[in-house]
């Protein structure tokens, strides 16, 4: 090749919010990872811009996010996003401030949460013989309505005879598109079986309509085996029947609940990950791990990345770097198999020396190739 050609590479542009507590933590991890997955790998690399829109600046300035923060936002790729939450500010102004503004406004309707028992982890189900090869589900949570439609209010605050009410929204185009996005993500796997959960023996309304638009979508697949949890049923399948299960769609808040569950069962709530995508492509994305801001941990230095890392595997992935994507999965799990672990997984290891194993496991097995 002529010295005066270079490769192009391709340049992902990434917003990076870190937010609070260790969520700073496993962005900055994730983001080295990404760096070096880009170095050894070639042909692509991640420019970074990172917004500092955390609860201590909204203690200082009095916003989260600046009014035309999603139209900035827009400009970018894919979004990556640590936690927010702090004890210093109530939950529900730090959740409706950021994430899920973001989440609805650039609809991003479907969230993806994965679950597997990773090498050389253990489920707190080994006691009933639960391995790796029984426990592989993917949750579809809903993820732009439902019991967070946002709709309600409070009259007669501070008195004695309050009144609040929550108002979740069910719509038929809500419901109908995620369980197109459930079907279709419960074919592309082997074992082409959906799961759908539901409390419509007590929510008699948007549960029922759930359960209508299920049935009327299953019908468009006829190969994918189908079948209908109540959700606190569903709590126990989970722990007692794993291997029964391989694709969940479930709305918002039952997700929430089931993927923490999920992923404890898994082995630790800091290995699993989400995407929260916007299936039409239409706006940005974002990858973000499943947990918190965890405050009981902060400033340790301990937290687990993993879930960080497969968030950003799950975003090398959508950004159109699939082998890549595998190559960054592959050398997480060789390093959990390997026992190299943080302290939530059974290991002694703090966050930087998961990552720094990561980050070598990489050059180790990806380097030196074309
Ligand atoms: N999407 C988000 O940003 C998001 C998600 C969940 C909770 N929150 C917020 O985070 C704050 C704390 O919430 P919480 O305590 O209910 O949930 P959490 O997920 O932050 O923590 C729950 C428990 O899991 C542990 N944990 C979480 N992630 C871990 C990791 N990577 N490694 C090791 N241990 C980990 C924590 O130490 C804690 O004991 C609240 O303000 C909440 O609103 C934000
Ligand atoms: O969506 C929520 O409920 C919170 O952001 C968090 O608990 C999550 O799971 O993303
Ligand atoms: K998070
Ligand atoms: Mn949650």
């Amino acid at each position: 090749m002529p010295s005066n050609i270079r490769t192009v590479s391709k340049v992902h542009r990434i917003a990076s919010i870190p937010g609070d507590g260790i969520g700073v933590d496993i962005t900055v991890a994730a983001e080295r990872v990404l760096h070096v997955l880009a170095k050894t790998v070639g042909g692509f690399e991640f420019d970074f811009t990172t917004f500092d829109w955390s609860s201590e600046k909204y203690r200082e300035r009095g916003w989260y996010m600046p009014p035309d923060g999603i139209d900035q936002l827009k400009k970018f790729d894919a979004i990556y996003f640590g936690a927010v939450g702090s004890p210093d500010v109530p939950d529900h102004i730090s959740l409706w401030s950021l994430i899920l503004p973001i989440r609805k406004s650039l609809n991003q309707y479907v969230n993806v949460r994965p679950t597997r028992i990773l090498p050389g982890t253990t489920s707190p189900l080994s006691a009933l013989s639960t391995t790796s090869s029984h426990l592989d589900w993917v949750m579809i949570r809903e993820n732009s309505e439902g019991e967070y439609s946002g709709q309600g209010g409070t009259s007669h605050s501070d008195t004695s005879y309050a009144v609040a009410t929550e108002v979740s929204i069910f719509t038929y185009v809500g419901v109908s598109r995620i369980m197109r996005y459930a079907f279709e993500t419960a074919r592309s796997r082997p074992r082409k079986k959906l799961t759908m959960v539901t409390k419509s023996n007590a929510q008699r309304h948007g549960m029922v309509l759930w359960d209508k638009i299920f049935y009327e979508i299953a019908a468009e697949y006829p190969d994918v085996e189908t079948d209908k949890m109540l959700v606190d049923a569903m709590t126990v399948r989970m722990v007692l029947h794993p291997e029964s299960l391989d694709t969940i769609v479930a709305t918002n808040l039952h997700a929430d609940i089931l993927s923490d569950l999920a992923a404890a069962l898994s082995g630790s709530i800091g290995i699993a990950p989400s995407s929260n995508l916007d299936p039409t492509r239409e706006n940005p994305s974002m990858f973000e791990p499943i947990h918190g801001s965890a405050p009981d941990i902060a400033g340790k230095g301990i937290a687990n990345p993993v879930g960080a890392f497969w968030s950003a595997a799950e975003m090398v992935r959508w950004v159109g770097e699939g082998s890549a994507a595998d190559m960054l999965m592959q050398a997480v799990e060789n390093v959990t198999a390997a026992g190299v672990k943080t302290k939530d997984l059974g290991g002694d290891k703090n966050t930087e020396e998961v990552t720094t194993a990561v980050c070598e496991e990489i050059e180790l097995r990806f380097g030196g190739r074309e």
